[in-house]
């Protein structure tokens, strides 16, 4: 039995420690947290169809603003019905606002008071995201949850820039939401927390954003190559100054590790390319840790990726025959890898979530994580 709650509603429903168990109201239904987000690229979640997905049970998937924005075009998007019609899917969808691939993906980009210029990576036309702007693709999307226009500070910015960079976040921060009236037409906006890795400059950006009325709150600025120690660090300071009946979002991660350290300190919602981008060159997420299907090991091996694993992949076919697809690059092997690996994922949070309304998260991580030779070969 799911509750149905309406979009922009949070419900706390059990803390294990800092753990949070919850429930999130959103136009495509309600989301149980925590929540591994898979990536939708180009209006698919690569390699697999809306079909395969369903049978993966995701509630929430990404989609990908600055592409969708260059390629077919928002509003083309919206004049075909939005995304959800575009790519068949019913569940909710989260979209970035574009800013952190705009950084990521290009070399030319300016960042001034208006918005981020930059130049298209398909055909080299120069565009403008403002605040404005980016608010309006995500909405002629459809999206059911919104990320405002944020700058994510390199890794080793000085303090002098951060600062000056979570000053400008907050602006634009206001002007997104300015510009997108509350839950107009049940879509959501999430305000994203800057500051890089200066504790006191988190504590800043959190309490400036704060004072916006957003339905929930991001964590952004990390995953940019900072080590383990130093993304923890930062989390565990930021995330217990956010509101505690609001979901909070930790951008770009990660791994299943950090997912569990993650929820551990609080953070409610998680996104991360590794489950797709990985199944993709052999790389899978198994209950024995991490490894590659191209192991000579595997090669006439009969048995089932992973034991423990009931996706359709491993109920289905053998080390031996994924190695081979996957030798052969023969497209099923990415759709077989990817429906593992997403299937991997969506399980760590479930049972996740089981654990937290049982009050036995700690046992729950210190025994997956035991089993996680993160290079098992
Ligand atoms: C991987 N590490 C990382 N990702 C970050 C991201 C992107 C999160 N994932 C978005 C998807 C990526 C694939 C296509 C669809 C959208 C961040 N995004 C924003 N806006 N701000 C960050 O500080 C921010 C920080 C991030 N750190
Ligand atoms: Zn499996």
């Amino acid at each position: 039995m799911t509750t149905h709650l309406q979009p922009g509603e949070f419900s706390l429903l059990t803390q294990c420690g800092t753990a949070r168990a919850g429930l999130l109201g959103t136009a495509h239904g309600t989301l149980e947290t925590p929540v591994f987000m898979p990536v939708g690229t180009q209006g698919t979640v690569k390699a697999l169809g809306p079909d395969d997905l369903a049978a993966l049970g995701p509630r929430i998937i990404l989609g990908n603003t600055y592409h969708l924005y260059l390629r077919p075009g928002d509003e083309r998007v919206a004049r075909l019905g939005g995304l959800h019609q575009f790519m068949g899917w019913n569940g909710a969808i989260l979209t970035d606002s574009g800013g952190f691939q705009v950084f990521s993906l290009q070399g030319l980009r300016r960042i001034e008071e208006e918005g981020v210029t930059f130049q298209s990576h398909i055909d080299g036309s120069r565009h403008l995201f403002s605040p404005e702007k980016v608010v309006s693709i995500q909405r002629n999307l459809g999206s059911d949850i919104m990320m405002v226009l944020d700058e994510c500070v390199p890794y080793g910015a000085d303090r002098e820039y951060t600062a000056k960079s979570l000053q400008l976040t907050t602006r634009w921060a206001r002007r997104c939401r300015e510009a997108h009236p509350a839950l107009d037409r049940g879509q959501l906006l999430f305000g994203i927390v800057q500051g890089g890795f200066f504790p006191d400059l988190r504590a800043e950006s959190a309490r400036q954003l704060m004072e916006i009325p957003f339905d929930g709150f991001a964590i952004g600025g990390l995953s940019v190559g900072e080590s383990r120690a130093e993304m923890l660090d930062i989390l565990a300071h930021t995330a217990p100054l956010l509101p505690q009946d609001k979901p909070r979002y930790l951008m770009g991660v990660g791994t299943p590790r950090d997912l569990l350290d993650g929820i551990a300190l609080g953070v409610d919602m998680f996104d991360c390319v590794l489950p797709t981008r990985n199944a993709r060159n052999g790389t899978l997420f198994t209950s024995f840790g991490k490894t590659n299907i191209k192991l000579a090991k595997y090669a006439e091996d009969p048995a089932p990726l992973d034991p423990a694993c009931t996706c359709y992949t491993c109920r289905t076919f053998s080390r031996a025959y994924l190695r081979h697809l996957y030798m052969a690059r023969e497209l099923l092997a990415y759709r077989l890898n990817t429906i593992h690996n997403i299937h991997y994922y969506l399980d760590l949070m479930r049972q996740a979530r089981a654990a937290i309304l049982e009050h036995r998260f700690e046992a729950f991580r210190r025994d997956i994580l035991a089993h996680y030779e993160d290079e098992a070969t």
